[in-house]
C-alpha cells in the first residue's frame, strides 16, 4: 500500500512553493491559464521550482493555451508535468504526452469520454470552474471513479478525509479553501490538508499512474 499524493495548487511566489514542500506536498501547481487570479509568470514559477527541488513535483496548469506556449513554458519554469484544463484535442494531449508526464483535467461529464487516458496521461477529476472551492458530488462518482485518477474540486482541510473515503483517489488536489486571497496561501491550512490527507489512508499501488 502507497500513500495518497497531495497537489497543493496555485503557488505564485517561491515563500509559498517552500511553504508547501516543508507541510510536505508531494507536488505544487503553478497556474498560467491568462484567465486565473493565481496566474504566475515563467521566472517567478522557475525560481519556485528550483526552491522545492526535483523531490516535489513541479505541475504547470495551461487552459486554453497552445502546444508552443505550453511546451516553451515547461522548460522555462524548470516544471516536471503539466495539466490540461479546457476543450483540447486527442492528439494535443498525446502530443504533449511525449514531452511531459501530463495531468488531463476532466469534469464528471466528460470522463466517460476521457476514460482511459493514453500512456502518459493521467485524469484529474475537476469541478467545471477550475480553481472555483466546489466540491464534486463524491457519492454520484464512487462508481466510475477511475483507479489512478486524482481528484480536486473544493478540497480543504476539513473534507479531503472523506474524499479519500469515498473515493480512494491516487491523488488530491486543492487551491481556494487553502488561501488567505487569491494567490496567497493560509500556512496554517496548507499544512492541515496535507496532514488530513496524509492521515486519510492508504491506496493501492496498482491504481496509481505510470
Ligand atoms: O486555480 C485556478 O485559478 C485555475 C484557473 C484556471 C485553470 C485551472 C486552475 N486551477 C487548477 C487546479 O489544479 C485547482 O487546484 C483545482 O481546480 C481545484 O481548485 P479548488 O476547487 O479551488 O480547490
Amino acid at each position: 500500500m502507497t500513500r495518497v499524493q497531495v497537489k497543493v495548487c496555485g503557488t505564485t511566489s517561491v515563500h509559498d512553493a517552500v511553504l508547501a514542500a516543508e507541510a510536505g506536498a508531494d507536488a505544487i501547481g503553478l497556474v498560467f491559464a491568462p484567465v486565473s487570479k493565481r496566474r504566475v509568470d515563467a521566472a517567478t514559477a522557475r525560481a519556485a521550482s528550483l526552491a522545492v527541488g526535483v523531490g516535489v513535483a513541479r505541475v504547470g496548469v495551461f487552459l486554453d493555451q497552445g502546444l508552443d506556449e505550453v511546451l516553451r513554458t515547461a522548460e522555462a519554469a524548470r516544471l516536471s508535468a503539466v495539466q490540461i484544463h479546457g476543450p483540447v484535442s486527442s492528439l494535443y494531449v498525446e502530443t504533449l504526452a511525449r514531452y511531459h508526464p501530463v495531468l488531463r483535467a476532466v469534469r464528471p461529464q466528460d470522463l466517460a469520454e476521457a476514460s482511459p487516458p493514453p500512456v502518459g496521461v493521467t485524469l484529474l477529476l475537476d469541478a467545471p470552474t477550475p480553481g472555483g472551492g466546489v466540491p464534486l458530488d463524491w457519492a454520484a462518482l464512487q462508481s466510475v471513479f477511475p483507479a489512478g485518477a486524482w481528484l480536486a474540486g473544493g478540497l480543504g482541510p476539513e473534507n479531503v478525509a472523506e474524499a479519500i473515503r469515498v473515493l480512494r483517489p491516487a491523488a488530491v488536489d486543492a487551491v481556494s479553501r487553502l488561501e488567505v486571497s487569491a494567490g496567497v496561501k493560509d500556512p496554517e491550512r496548507v499544512r492541515a490538508f496535507v496532514r488530513a490527507a496524509r492521515q486519510a489512508g492508504l491506496v493501492d499501488p496498482q491504481s496509481y499512474p505510470q
